[in-house]
């Protein structure tokens, strides 16, 4: 007898099969034939077990799921992100864990580990959104960090003083005015979606406040209908590939529309501050900033050039154009919901404007409207146009005491949890300004919970820029235009594309102001 026959009687061979002895040909007898195979299969298997055991060893004890689904784990999720995805995620744990194409992420719901993450300099920084290196180019002033991050970023902070919002504060005014009499003027249109309105009103308003005349018109419209295609691509986690037909792929190609004009415009600008001609933009003053400070102090020249501004400005346009479209958006909204308020806010504009509706708004009008500024905050706080902040820890960061977030993991702070908090929010969905006017109410006394802006070293640059930009647009429109509000069942639900905005696209009717 053959050694080993009997085991072969009972079980297969994977090396000697006979069909006729044993019955039909098994997987077994297949790879018995395929030796390749079967060697590929067992790689494969043992990348699928290793992929589970280190997602496992990661989470440790974190909730979220035990196991992940292989290669692209929640992909399919985060490609149709929704609040009460997102919400089920914050509700089940202070700190929680996920993978997408074996990226591991921690995502923290509390304000403590959420302020944690964004003030710990030493073990994370942002990665913003995966896509974000290849839209605004790898060697963009936003992914900086530590010292060369803070020195950047002090040159820009002079591009925000008082003086120089003064001068955007007349552009936006002028926009204002000059969009909604467009809006109102068509009488066409009975109840519409203001979402491509007001992404318009937006992309305007920016390109003219940081390039002012150095851009023609033309340039404004087509950068406005290509910048759709960066709005799709931020994702939390893309397809890897930037392939053509990709939405990264289409977002590279805009970007590089919108870079041909802002350099340009860059340009232009050094041409006309040294013609002496006025301030007129962003780019103006920065320009004019720059030959001030080479005329003082010879020795600190730092001379940035035409595509290093235009990559500022791309880095302004990419923060604000879909945040501040969807906090307009949902100031609108609110504000056609609860007429009583609309009409202190009217109230307020024509007490300080003395009845006068034409005078332009000015920064010392804005101090005098607390209950407009009221009104933004709160808009903001009820509907915060970025919920989560993707950060990277780029060494093992020890969060707790019985945690520790791995190297290289994607560890995202909420910023939606801390803004509903019914502790210091009482009614926390209801969209209630006056919160915002006793200085002994909890949400004044709580700043560290209102996050709309993020915090740390990388707070938002621009929130005395947006602040006064929301505040100048619902002002106008509140002594300028009527408008009602369709409500459907979709109204109030929320629709996730990069920020938020109403499902039904928010469905407005503009008409002129009667009294
Ligand atoms: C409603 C409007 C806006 C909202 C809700 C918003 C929110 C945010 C948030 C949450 C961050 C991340 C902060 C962090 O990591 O801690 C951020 C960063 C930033 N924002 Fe805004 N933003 C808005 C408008 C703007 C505007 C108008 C500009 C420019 C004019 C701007 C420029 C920036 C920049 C450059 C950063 C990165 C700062 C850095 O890394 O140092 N944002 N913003």
């Amino acid at each position: 007898m053959i050694p080993g026959a009997s085991s072969f009687a009972t079980r297969p061979s994977i090396i000697t099969p006979s069909h006729d002895l044993y019955g039909p040909p098994t997987i077994w007898d297949f790879l018995g034939r395929h030796p390749g195979i079967l060697t590929a299969l067992t790689i494969i298997v043992s990348i699928l077990i290793l992929e589970q055991t280190r997602y496992r060893a990661k989470k440790q004890n974190l909730p979220g799921p035990s196991w992940t689904i292989p290669i692209i784990g929640k992909f399919k999720d985060s490609l149709n992100p929704t609040l009460e995805g997102y919400q089920k995620q914050w509700d089940s744990g202070e700190l929680s864990a996920l993978s997408v194409f074996h990226i591991f992420i921690v995502i923290a719901s509390s304000n403590q580990y959420t302020r944690k993450i964004m003030n710990s300099p030493s073990y994370t920084e942002p990665c913003l959104v995966h896509s974000a290196k290849e839209i605004l180019e790898r060697d963009n002033w936003v992914f900086l960090t530590g010292k060369v991050h803070a020195d950047y970023r002090r040159v820009l902070n002079s591009l925000f003083t008082r003086k120089s919002l003064a001068i955007y504060l007349k552009i936006q005014d002028g926009l204002a005015r000059k969009t909604y009499a467009t809006w109102m003027a068509d009488t066409s249109a009975s109840h519409a979606s203001i979402m491509t309105k007001v992404r318009d009103f937006n992309m305007e308003t920016s390109l003219r406040v940081f390039c002012g005349p150095h851009i023609p018109a033309s340039a404004v419209r087509e950068i406005a209908a290509k910048y759709w295609q960066i709005t799709k691509a931020l994702e939390l986690v893309n397809f890897p590939l930037a392939l053509p037909g990709t939405k990264v792929y289409g977002a590279i190609q805009a970007r590089k529309v919108a870079m041909r004009w802002l350099e340009d415009a860059a340009r232009k600008s050094k041409i006309a501050m040294q013609e002496g001609r006025d301030v007129e933009c962003l780019l103006d003053a920065w320009v004019m900033e720059n030959m001030t400070v080479n005329d003082s102090n010879g020795k600190n020249k730092r001379n940035f050039s035409d595509h290093e501004m235009a990559q500022v400005v791309l880095s302004f346009l990419f923060a604000s154009q879909d945040a501040m479209s969807s906090g307009i958006i949902y100031m609108f909204q609110h504000l056609a919901d609860h007429p009583d308020i609309l009409a202190k806010i009217r109230e307020e504009q024509l007490r300080v404007r003395a009845g006068d509706i034409n005078i332009p708004m000015s920064l010392e009008m804005l101090d005098e409207m607390p209950y407009l500024q009221a009104c933004v905050k709160e808009s903001l706080r009820t509907k915060p146009p970025v919920m989560m902040v993707p950060y990277k820890a780029h060494q093992a960061f020890p969060i707790t005491a019985d945690y520790t977030v791995p190297k290289n993991s994607m560890v995202i702070p909420s910023l939606y949890p801390s803004l509903m908090d019914p502790k210091i929010y009482p009614s926390p969905h209801e969209f209630n300004p006056d919160r915002w006017l006793d200085p002994e109410n909890s949400a004044n006394k709580n700043p560290g919970n209102y996050l709309v802006f993020g915090a740390g070293a990388h707070r938002c640059i621009g929130v005395e820029y947006t602040t006064m930009n929301m505040a100048t647009a619902l002002g106008v429109a509140a002594i300028t235009m009527d408008w009602d509000h369709l409500r459907t069942p979709e109204s109030d639900k929320v629709q996730v594309i990069a920020t938020i905005f109403p499902k039904d696209g928010c469905l407005l009717k503009f008409t002129p102001r009667s009294t």
